[in-house]
């Protein structure tokens, strides 16, 4: 198996502070990482090395076979999907649920003057109605609730077809209900063998769809555990990551995390 990414010894630091302390990671193709940590722990500063926006202080970093630094970023950037917090606050309010889908195949935010092709706007719409937004083609994006928003974003990071999907917090702000529709959907791409090899960072243990197979727990920007779910994602483990004595638990194919009673 190729790897889709390999940081080796990668540190980020902003004014003589390691937001990423010297992590050394690699993905292979096919596999579903999970990142968990606490506030602050660097989840989100990795993913911006992942999608190649972030150059790392010291290190090296490459993706899909492409070392950072030696590769021209633009032509990486389509083979990568990307749906977070920061791709919602770039999407124009007024724009419709399937141009914003539509646009991300030619790597832009807003629609402007391109002709889409007929094939890519049958992709569209068949992304959207894989991610249960096939009503709302015509909607406006700013006029999406919290758990649509976030179901176009995915639909918009498959768009290209990329070789890797980072997830950023999908599941953030979403009732129970949009949750677990939203970790069943994940939990269908991760174990769909076609999907792309896939990155979520998330905070919570009951995010993590079934399908997804390694976890890494960063704190402090240092790496806690990495591996599969299977062996890393330990009461011992997630205890260190988030600094307190937490109990995990397997429930079939789901995790649950709770933390133990004040003595
Ligand atoms: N440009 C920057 N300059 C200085 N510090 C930064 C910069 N960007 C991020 N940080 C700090 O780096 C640390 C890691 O940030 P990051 O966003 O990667 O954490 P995170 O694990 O994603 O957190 P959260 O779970 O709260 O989203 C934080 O303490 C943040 O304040």
């Amino acid at each position: 198996m190729s790897d889709v990414l390999e940081l080796v010894d990668v540190s980020v630091v902003r004014d003589g502070h390691a937001l990423v302390d010297e992590v050394s990671w690699s993905v292979a193709e096919g596999e579903r990482w999970v990142v968990l940590g606490p506030n602050g722990a660097g989840k989100t500063t990795l993913l911006n090395i992942a999608s190649s926006y972030l150059f790392p202080t010291t290190g090296t970093v490459q993706i899909l076979g492409e070392k950072l630094g030696g590769v021209d970023v633009f032509e990486l950037r389509p083979r990568i999907g990307m749906a977070g917090i920061a791709m919602a606050e770039k999407m124009p309010r007024r724009q419709t649920v399937l141009e914003t889908v539509m646009t991300a195949a030619y790597g832009m935010t807003a629609h402007w003057r391109e002709d889409y092709d007929r094939s890519d706007e049958e992709r569209a719409r068949a992304l959207l109605d894989r991610l249960g937004m096939a009503e709302y083609t015509d909607r406006r994006f700013g006029t999406l609730s919290e758990g649509e928003r976030k179901r176009t974003l995915i639909a918009r990071a498959l768009m290209t077809d990329p070789e890797l999907l980072l997830l950023d917090e999908p599941a953030a702000g979403l009732d129970l209900g949009g949750r677990e529709d939203l970790v069943r959907r994940l939990g269908r791409l991760a174990r769909d063998p076609m999907a792309p090899s896939m990155i979520m960072v998330t905070h919570h243990v009951e995010e993590i769809a079934p399908g997804f197979t390694h976890v890494l727990m960063i704190r402090q920007g240092k790496v806690v555990a990495a591996g599969p779910v299977d062996t890393e994602l330990t009461s011992r483990n997630l205890s260190h990551c988030f600094g307190l004595p937490l109990v995990v638990e397997r429930n079939g194919d789901r995790w649950t995390a709770h933390g133990l009673p004040l003595q």
